[in-house]
């Protein structure tokens, strides 16, 4: 069954989104720990204000000393009464500081908890039409790498923009205090700092975007390159497939060394102007100093604040480009959030009213993307318990026309209904509980046989399942395995092979008590002596449920009471073997190809 394959690069980065949006989506995620967010926030402004009392003291300390110096006693009671001070703020605001990450931490990972929580029922709602354009490795990139850089952002970020904040508030509105002169000379190189800030803050969020995109395109390769490892080596394609991953490493190692290379010297830039502007007050300090304008002590408090202040400023512009990389990677997550789910199913879609199994196409047309029709007019009507074989060349419509009974896509025009009922007018859930499957593409996950065979019919019993393992003809291979039923199975295929995986999902269905049955090359893996051996369990399987068989191999579906040969999306002939035989038309011809 075809529900995919044509990926293509169809990539969240390139939609442009408002950044305002997307803060505004992460705050929503954020709003549900406001309390601790609000807690954040006081105990980050009240260590940050005791912390930045500190200089001033330092300052009235130093003055003391000045006054030593002029021939004067020196008050110790004052001066250790500010070393006290001293510590005790420091102390405080450091516990402070230790409480605040703590907090910060855990209300990051619950954020990320409930993105990733998100992100993965999206998976489960999405439309099948995502998969058809979106590489499996680039969407797991998003769940991964761009999750995890928006947990970081959020844990430090946050923290360090509000100290940052705070800092450069405080120490602003203290060197006023301290001297408004020397602020006004200190504030000559603060334009110059924050315009190279913000210039370069534009760039970086530019470049790490088109970073996460093609380290997005890399990991998509990477997860296709390393499904079809068996295929790259039997076509010896390891050159080709080596110089391709070169290319697309190279570019992402490209992109990130643009990204990083901004990232990282944004710094030493800002600094520069900075350490002049500290020069500058210096200088200008010193010649206040000698004309008694203003105490050492004061100068000292001034160049304190200065140093605390340019900081931010410094400090600012990776912050800017840390939360650049994380709204860029947010950007990502809400592409994936955004994308269209299933149609709503009706309002009080019907969830019971599946009994007979009678299934009916009424001039059904559909297309997957615009003008390519794929099934064009398809009418046919099955009664319940009959088997239909679905025949035709590759590429002809057959596992569409499966795709549409299991409403993965909807149809552009007709009517498709089971038991006389519409099936829009179902409950999604409750009509495709309706049917079991099972394809050429088998799916076991990692976990042990009987969860694999009981997966989706949970309530059956232990001997249910052998029961059904047995008409399966898988029971004696699950019963030599070391652990038998409890044998645990990899997806990977490692310890099973693709004949078994089949046999045990045949097994998986014969559990299910659904009226419909679709087996699209269902023993397509399976060697021609099982496959007579397992006939008699498909028959039972088959028995009293409506079965649509796709199948190339024209002998297992001679017995099909409607055939129905599909050719370029219309149904082009219709009837038993036997009539279809007689009618000496493309059945006939395709039958003789394969048996004259
Ligand atoms: N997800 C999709 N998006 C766009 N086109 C698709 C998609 N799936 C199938 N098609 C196209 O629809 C047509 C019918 O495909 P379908 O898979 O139904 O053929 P099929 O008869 O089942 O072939 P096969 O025997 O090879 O499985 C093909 O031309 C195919 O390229």
């Amino acid at each position: 069954m075809n529900r995919g394959g044509r990926k293509g690069r169809n990539d969240g980065s390139d939609v442009a989104k408002d950044r305002k949006k997307t803060l505004k989506r992460l705050w929503f995620y954020l709003s549900f720990y406001k309390k601790r967010l609000v807690i954040g926030i006081i105990l980050t402004v009240l260590s940050n204000a005791l912390s930045l009392i500190g200089p001033y003291l330092t300052g009235k300390m130093i003055n003391e000393m000045v006054v030593v110096n002029n021939g004067l006693n020196i008050d110790f009671n004052e001066v250790f009464l500010l070393g006290g001070l001293m510590i005790s703020f420091y102390l405080t605001s450091a516990l402070m500081n230790y409480i605040l990450s703590v907090a910060l931490v855990k209300m990051s990972q619950s954020v990320v908890f409930k993105l990733r929580t998100d992100l993965f029922n999206k998976m489960t709602t999405v439309s099948v039409k995502y998969f058809d354009t979106n590489q499996t490795g680039d969407i797991i990139s998003r769940m991964s790498y761009d999750i995890d850089t928006i947990a970081g952002s959020l844990s430090s970020d946050a923290l360090s923009l509000i100290t940052s904040t705070i800092t450069l508030v405080v120490s602003f509105i203290m060197m006023i205090i301290v001297s408004p002169l020397l602020l006004l000379i200190y504030f000559i190189t603060i334009p110059l700092s924050f315009l190279l800030t913000t210039f370069l803050s534009k760039i970086i969020k530019k470049k790490l975007r088109i970073r996460n995109k093609s380290l997005g395109q890399l990991n998509g390769y990477t997860e296709e390159m390393i499904s079809a490892q068996k295929t790259i080596q039997s076509y010896v394609q390891e050159d080709n497939v080596y110089e391709r991953y070169k290319i697309l490493n190279e570019d992402t190692t490209e992109k990130s060394y643009e990204a990083g290379y901004y990232l990282t010297t944004t710094g030493p830039g800002v600094l520069f102007i900075n350490n002049f502007g500290t020069a500058l007050v210096g200088t200008a300090g010193a010649i206040l100093v000698l004309f008694g304008r203003i105490m050492v002590g004061d100068l000292s408090a001034f160049m304190l604040y200065s140093k605390r202040f340019s900081g931010p400023i410094n400090h600012m512009s990776n912050l800017v480009a840390d939360i650049q990389s994380a709204l860029a990677a947010a950007e990502r997550v809400f592409y994936v959030l955004d994308q269209d789910d299933e149609t709503q199913d009706i309002l009080d879609g019907k969830d019971s009213g599946i009994t007979e199994g009678q299934v009916t196409f009424d001039d059904v047309s559909f297309r997957y993307v615009e003008d390519r029709p794929v099934l064009q007019n398809v009418s046919f009507d099955v009664k319940p318990g009959q088997t239909v074989a679905i025949v035709g060349q590759t590429g002809a419509g057959k596992t569409t026309l499966v795709n549409l009974m299991m409403r993965y896509y909807d149809i552009n025009s007709g009517k498709i209904l089971v038991d006389g009922i519409p099936i829009e007018s179902f409950n999604r859930k409750y009509y495709r509980r309706a049917f079991s499957m099972v394809l050429q593409d088998t799916w076991i996950f990692k976990g042990t046989v009987l969860d694999n065979i009981k997966y989706g019919n949970g309530d059956c019993s232990f001997e249910e399942v052998v029961e059904a393992a047995k008409k399966a003809r898988i029971h004696h291979y699950i019963s030599h395995l070391p652990n038998g039923y409890d044998t645990v199975l990899s997806d990977e295929g490692v310890n099973i092979s693709k004949g078994q995986k089949q046999l045990i999902v045949i097994a998986r269905a014969m559990l299910s008590k659904s009226q419909m049955l679709i087996l699209d090359e269902a023993t397509s893996n399976v060697d021609t002596y099982t496959e007579v051996n397992i006939q008699e369990a498909m028959l039972n399987l088959m028995k009293h449920k409506t079965t649509f068989v796709i199948a190339h191999r024209l002998s297992t579906i001679r017995n099909a009471d409607i055939i129905l040969l599909v050719e370029k999306g219309n149904i082009i002939e219709k009837g038993t073997h036997e009539s279809l035989m007689e009618q000496k038309g493309k059945y006939h011809e395709l039958f003789m190809s394969q048996f004259a």
